[in-house]
């Protein structure tokens, strides 16, 4: 890929079908939780992308087996059985949110120290609050370098297990990590969640794998968790449904360019919450059909909206996206959480969009789009593969928008463009 892609205009509404690849949030869950089991577990419909790469090979290190058949998008794992084999490893974790915060609790499990680490803006990235709540629970874990973000140290001599809280107003990813080790502990665990949780809908996801590995959690209160000491059952098999986040940039392509896109191999009924993002494009205007294994989107004359993003933000720059072709202005609220993401995504959205000399406010949690003319623009991405992606599609109605940096989005979609281009009836 060049280090600049001009995004060719469609010269009229879209119609075709796209199946996204697996979903990055059920394929790193699945690993986790593959590893922890006993036995041999066969994934199949994994995303293969830079996110699901940097958990493979931390496991390999871990000393745990996991063989990936690129051909066929699939994995073996060979569980430890709740037993981590080495006693030491460096895990590098490039920017996966999901692989840094989930693998620091596995090691929690381990035997020995590990340190994990990633590139410069996962060393930004808060992880204080998941580290204080494992020494809660008799882990030695600690930031290195006091700064509440990466690297983590973790000298582990097996999880003890009892009593610990949770912050829920930065991450799902803390209590997602937790649960799903937990059954791994020496003792029961009770978790307490402090504040409003972010992003709930990742919670089911979590809940969702282990009970397909045969694990369940009592949640004595609304805010309190149990979970008792548990093996992870491997299932026969496992696949794994396309990503829901990346479902959004094809929906988001009818509804800009008055077309229709089918997405096979997603139902409303999708594990993942970010499905939903169908229900904003309808409460915009577009028609929707559910079938039982596609959604299709028609496109319509779009009005703006005022949105509560919280618990689907990883789409809230697809929103953004859209907005830019709606009549009246649109609002994306309660998201103050997507700051701490790849990048600020708030200021991103914002400052891409004066860029095009569009009207438009940002607040601690919130943007508000005013849409207007588009001044076509060089799109900054500031690494984060969601930008790139979502300000594409601006480039289907506006000719001369061209995305820098388009490489980055193989954090969790190295093939975007192509499936781009070929649902656009571009592709060579
Ligand atoms: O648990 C997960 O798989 C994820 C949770 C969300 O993060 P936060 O819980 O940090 O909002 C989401 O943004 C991320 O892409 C994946
Ligand atoms: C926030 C994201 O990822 P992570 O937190 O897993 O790095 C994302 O994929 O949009």
């Amino acid at each position: 890929m060049p280090k600049k892609y001009e995004v060719t205009p469609v010269s009229g509404p879209i119609q075709g079908t796209v199946k996204p690849p697996g979903s990055k949030s059920i394929t790193n869950r699945a690993l986790i939780v593959a590893a922890l089991a006993e036995g041999t577990t066969h994934l199949t419909g994994v995303l293969d992308s830079q996110d699901t790469q940097v958990m493979i090979e931390s496991l390999n290190r871990l000393g745990i087996r996991v063989d990936h058949d690129r051909e066929t998008c699939s994995i073996k794992v060979a569980g430890c059985g709740g037993k981590i084999p080495r006693h030491e490893a460096s895990l590098w974790l490039e920017n996966s949110g999901t692989s840094i915060r989930f693998l620091t609790a596995l090691c929690a499990v381990g035997e020995g120290e590990f340190v994990l680490d990633g590139n410069t803006r996962m060393r930004q990235r808060p992880i204080q609050d998941l580290v204080n709540s494992l020494k809660q629970l008799g882990v030695d874990a600690d930031c290195a370098e006091e700064t509440g973000c990466p690297p983590v140290c973790v000298k582990a001599h097996g999880l003890p297990g009892g009593e610990t809280s949770i912050a829920g107003n930065v991450s799902s990813q803390y209590l997602s990590a937790l649960l799903m080790v937990a059954p791994a502990a020496q003792s029961s665990i009770t978790i307490t969640i402090q504040g409003e949780m972010v992003s709930k809908p990742y919670l089911d996801i979590t809940l969702g794998v282990m009970a397909q590995f045969g694990v369940t959690i009592d949640r004595v209160q609304e805010s309190v968790w149990k979970i008792q000491p548990q093996t992870y059952q491997r299932p026969v098999a496992y696949d794994i449904e396309p990503d829901a986040s990346a479902a959004s940039y094809f929906f988001a392509a009818a509804a800009i360019t008055g077309g229709r896109v089918t997405v096979d191999g997603l139902n409303q009924d999708a594990l993942q919450g970010d499905i939903n993002f169908i229900r904003v494009l309808e409460d915009m205007g577009c028609e929707i059909k559910r079938e039982r294994n596609s959604i299709t989107v028609q496109g319509k004359p779009l009005h703006g909206i005022d949105v509560d993003m919280n618990d689907i933000s990883d789409t809230a720059q697809t929103l953004a996206a859209v907005a830019l072709f709606a009549e009246g202005t649109t609002t994306i609220r309660n998201v103050a959480h997507i700051r701490h993401k790849e990048t600020d995504r708030l200021y991103a959205i914002a400052t891409e969009i004066k860029r095009m000399g569009i009207q438009v406010e940002e607040t601690e949690d919130s943007v508000t789009i005013h849409p207007g003319p588009i001044q076509p623009a060089t799109i900054e991405t500031y690494d984060d593969h969601r930008m790139a992606m979502s300000f594409a599609l601006v480039g289907l109605k506006v000719p001369g928008m061209v995305i820098a940096d388009p490489d980055c989005t193989i954090k969790t979609y190295p093939e975007f463009f192509t499936d781009l281009e070929r649902l656009c009836g571009q592709s060579s």
